[in-house]
């Protein structure tokens, strides 16, 4: 305390003393304390800026790849791993958590089993990512220089990226954007991203999928082939375009009924041709002309753009003269309706209320759809697919060539496409690679069945006999009905030890599996290709054609996913019921339609009388 005092003594004086020089020696020291302050952050504001204008700063927007690609790259420098301030995410879209990668700075729940074909659990495992809070910077060190990095936001709600270096010139970032994108592409190659339009024209990434086989794709033969040779000649042929003038665009119309495989086939391209593809749905209730100009022009050079359900954009407009302006009218007609209509039409006049939000918001117009397709700003390089289960509702000038180049047909399944359906359903036990004692465990049936079950025998003889050739001598003796013999089989121990009963039990048989449960299996054993080819045959036969989608047939045997000869056997029946339902279903439909009618008639009478 004595030593404050004389600390403050000297410029407060004698207390006695003249209290005008008291308030003058305060004035000073208050005045001296402010310039202290000034000059101090004035120097610190010369010395940033001074050290700041030797950065070079480079800024990347999620809006854009690279943000992606950098993302990813900086989710596995330890640098950003060892931050002290830590955000968490699950979002499977945001950046540093991409599905398909697993990363230090994340975890998953490590109690819950990753799912495969042995070990399913209901829940999955949510991936857990840390990111470094926005807002705090990160200095990592890169070929030979210190970059600082920081995360924030812009004021559009996009996250930002901001990396600075101190150097010469931009080379080391140009390097940098290189082999973080080289990094992500080697991450993204056995699978796809698909992104999907949002409301402010921009494209976001939603999901990445495992490639789908063009194998696993049954259509009539020669279309799937006749589509990825066009395409990838398509790609090929750059200059052959520029040389002619002609756009370097291409589109493929694909329709025809629900379930047939347009989407699915989409997907196996991007896969063949290791494209992204890029999903708008024309019937969001945001989507503009402008906003579908903006989005067009913002797809990479090379990529499928998939605009689906073309037919559901123009509902509201059909041809291209009619379309903004029956817009119009529709507005100022339900304006003078809202007027004049009674308490009585309160739910018609909800409904016309709700098209109308519907036609305020949504104002995508054919000719805004056509120039965003072809119009100047659309990007070259693009390969565009469209799907619609009709075509009849289509304007022609959509349809055209340029536009839509090649048209493909899709019908419900012809046997052929029931019988190769099938093959692909069912795995032959010859189409497999050589197999060795572990690849055996999935072939043995889930426990010994009963010798009285002759569904269960007959799999299991199949799935011996293909396996006959196979490897071990011990095999022969698993085409009999297996015994107490049998206790090291592995998959009967994990099945037995997971339901709980009897796991180490050798002085007793365990009882047999009841039919009821067998037919749960998981998988079917695989079956000798003539065995197959009798099914298939069967199973094809029962099948009319072209009367049920791909889809339905899918549907149906994914009902009997264990078991391909009652999928053969009870095709015939299954079409029968099919056909009940359907049948069951119009007869409802039309009852409705009916109804509905003699409402509006009704309600028409009730109008007529009213305003006589
Ligand atoms: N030709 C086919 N080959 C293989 N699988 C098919 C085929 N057609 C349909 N499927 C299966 O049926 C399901 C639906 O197929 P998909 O979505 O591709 O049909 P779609 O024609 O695009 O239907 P929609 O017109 O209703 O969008 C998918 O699970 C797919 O695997």
């Amino acid at each position: 305390m004595d030593a404050l005092k004389s600390l403050v003594q000297p410029f407060l004086g004698n207390v006695a003393g003249n209290s005008a020089v008291d308030a003058m020696k305060l004035v000073v020291l208050g005045g001296t304390v402010e310039t202290a302050r000034r000059v101090s952050s004035s120097a610190w504001y010369v010395s940033s800026s001074f050290v700041n204008s030797f950065f070079l700063t480079a800024l990347f927007s999620e809006e854009d790849y690279p943000y992606e690609w950098l993302m990813l790259w900086l989710s596995r420098r330890p640098e950003w791993q060892r931050s002290r301030e830590f955000e968490t995410t699950t979002n499977s879209t945001s950046a540093g958590n991409f599905g398909y990668r697993e990363s230090d700075n994340s975890f998953v729940d490590e109690l819950l089993p990753e799912a495969d074909e042995d070990n399913v659990s209901g829940k999955t495992r949510m991936r857990v990512v840390f990111q470094p809070t926005s807002e705090t910077t990160h200095t990592i060190f890169y070929r030979g220089h210190w970059l600082r990095v920081r995360r924030g936001r812009k004021s559009n709600g996009y996250e930002m990226l901001s990396i600075s270096v101190v150097a010469r010139n931009n080379s080391v970032l140009k390097q940098l954007v290189l082999q973080a994108k080289k990094e992500y592409e080697a991450e993204a190659v056995h699978r796809i991203q698909i992104y999907f339009a949002d409301s402010y024209g921009s494209w976001r990434y939603t999901d990445s999928r495992h490639k789908r086989p063009m194998s696993s794709i049954v259509l009539n033969p020669g279309v799937k082939e006749m589509l990825v040779s066009d395409t990838k000649d398509f790609l090929k042929s750059e200059k052959w375009y520029a040389d002619r003038g002609i756009p370097f665009r291409r589109g493929y119309l694909l329709y025809g009924v629900p379930g047939s495989g347009k989407s699915s086939l989409i997907h196996a391209i991007a896969g063949e041709l290791m494209l992204d593809i890029y999903v708008v749905s024309l019937s969001s209730s945001w989507i503009n002309d402008s906003t579908l100009t903006t989005l067009m022009g913002r797809v990479p050079s090379r990529c499928i753009v998939l605009l689906e359900d073309l037919d559901a954009a123009f509902t509201r407009s059909v041809s291209r003269a009619k379309d903004s302006k029956d817009k119009k009218k529709t507005d100022n007609k339900s304006d003078g309706e809202e007027e004049t209509s009674t308490p009585t039409h309160g739910r018609s006049r909800r409904a016309q209320k709700s098209k109308e939000q519907l036609s305020d918001v949504n104002t995508l117009t054919l000719s805004g759809l056509l120039n965003a397709l072809d119009g100047v700003a659309a990007a070259e390089g693009r390969i565009l697919f469209a799907t619609t289960n009709h075509l009849e509702q289509l304007d022609p000038a959509l349809c055209r060539p340029g536009r839509m180049d090649v048209w493909i047909e899709f019908k419900n399944a012809s046997k052929w496409q029931a019988e190769a359906l099938f093959r692909n359903f069912f795995p032959s036990a010859e189409a497999e690679m050589p197999l060795d004692d572990t690849d055996l465990e999935p072939l043995e049936i889930p426990s010994p069945p009963s010798p009285a079950s002759s569904q269960l025998s007959s799999l299991s003889s199949d799935a011996f006999f293909g396996l006959s050739s196979a490897s071990t001598p011990s095999l022969s003796g698993l085409s009999s009905p297996p015994t107490a013999s049998r206790p090291s089989s592995r998959r009967s121990e994990s099945i037995s030890s997971r339901s709980g009963a009897g796991a180490k039990n050798e002085a007793y048989l365990p009882p047999a599996v009841e039919e009821h449960v067998a037919a749960c299996a998981h998988s079917a054993p695989p079956l000798s290709a003539a065995r197959l080819a009798l099914l298939a045959k069967e199973f094809a036969d029962s099948i009319p054609d072209e009367e049920f989608s791909v889809a339905a047939l899918q549907g149906y045997l994914l009902k009997n996913k264990s078991r391909p000869e009652t999928a053969a056997s009870g095709a015939a029946g299954w079409v029968i019921s099919e056909r009940e339902l359907r049948a069951k279903l119009k007869k409802e439909r039309e009852v409705k339609d009916k109804e509905a009618e003699k409402e509006v008639s009704s309600r028409f009478n009730d109008l007529s009388c009213w305003l006589t």
